[in-house]
């Protein structure tokens, strides 16, 4: 069942450049349960999604069109106080930096208290044991809830605001690159919590990460993001297997795997201007593949299969190109 549907999402920043289209066109279902990866570079409107679900957009940013619907209510009609409501208790957000999220004065225990009471009056021994059972969950001796954030290490934070955001039990929790800080060690043991949370709480959750892998070991489907727009998504079996955006095809040759014959290669090039986006294709200046009509003719998402779909005119060409794909010399010379 859905829990979370965007429909038609558009939203502009303004700059003084004129307005920027950070996001476009944004389609999604999230069913009771699921986890999705977000994927894509810096700047592709991964997190301008995650503020606009959670309803914490900067000012200068306006959703011109679309739907957030969340528990049958759209969030973007009913404004403001909807989404007071909505948010924490039924979608939190895991931010990208503890540091920045925890109040450095106060101890750590009172702070995920204040996450309670903000938007419940429990008795005072009712929210204790509920800081105590948050931190036992995400695998923080629960003595500890007298201590300032100081005197905790990068990753014990990071779980502190894991703790934060599920202390209401919301059926969605968005979690914005959550480990980035942590060194790989730490960034897998927190993935692994917040997998054995999944299992025992039943959240979705929505994951943005530029980091294809860790979408591959906790997700069940990958939205792939580029200038704005989904331009690939479906399981991550399906995209694992038969990769169908040459962007997407540019994520996966970036993947470090067993029995890889090169180094990753990276995409040569920048995403785009989102104040003047180009015409056709956004990706077709930086596409290998890009033919003269895509850079005229902007691409509609095109069925690959049943649930895998992507925004691409060569898609059903793919088959031949993939291999080229994996060469990188592809992504050096001139277009093909
Ligand atoms: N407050 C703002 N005003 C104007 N432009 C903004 C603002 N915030 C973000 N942008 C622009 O919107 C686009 C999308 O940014 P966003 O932060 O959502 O991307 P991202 O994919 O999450 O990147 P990152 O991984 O670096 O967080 C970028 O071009 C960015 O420069």
């Amino acid at each position: 069942m859905t829990i979370l549907h965007i429909d038609g999402l558009d939203l502009r920043y303004a700059t003084d450049a004129g307005p920027a289209a950070a996001l476009t066109d944004i389609r999604l279902r999230v069913a009771g349960g699921e986890a999705i990866g977000i994927v894509g570079e810096s700047g592709c409107g991964k997190s301008t999604l995650l503020k606009a679900i959670m309803g914490v957009m900067p000012r200068n940013a306006t959703i011109t069109g679309g739907a957030i619907r969340f528990d049958g209510t759209d969030l973007v009609t009913a404004g403001a106080e909807a989404w007071r409501r909505a948010r924490w208790k039924g979608i939190a957000m895991i931010a990208q930096s503890a540091l920045n999220a925890l109040n450095p004065v106060k101890r750590v225990g009172a702070q995920i208290a204040e996450a309670i009471t903000a938007h419940e009056t429990w008795p005072r021994a009712e929210v204790e044991a509920r800081v105590a059972e948050l931190l036992a969950l995400v695998g923080v001796d629960p003595g500890r809830a007298r201590d300032y954030p100081h005197q905790f290490s990068g990753g014990m934070r990071q779980r502190v605001l894991i703790a934060m955001a599920l202390a209401l039990r919301p059926p969605v929790l968005l979690a914005d690159e959550p480990t980035t800080a942590l060194d790989v060690i730490v960034q897998d043991q927190i993935f692994r919590r917040i997998r054995t949370l999944r299992g025992e709480l039943g959240f979705a959750m929505l994951l943005v990460t530029h980091d294809l892998a860790l979408v591959v070991e906790n997700c069940d489907r990958v939205v792939v993001m580029y200038g704005g727009l989904v331009v690939e998504e479906g399981t991550v079996a399906d995209i694992m297997a038969a990769p169908s955006h040459p962007y997407t095809l540019g994520l996966y040759n970036a993947l470090a795997r067993p029995g890889q014959r090169h180094q990753p290669i990276s995409i040569p090039g920048r995403p785009p201007d989102l104040v003047d986006p180009p015409a056709g294709c956004r990706f077709a200046p930086r596409c290998p593949f890009a033919l003269p009509r895509c850079h005229t003719e902007a691409p509609a998402m095109q069925v690959v299969s049943d649930g895998h779909a992507a925004r691409c005119l060569r898609v059903a060409e793919m088959d031949t190109l993939r291999p080229t794909a994996a060469l990188p010399e592809t992504w050096e010379g001139p277009q093909p």
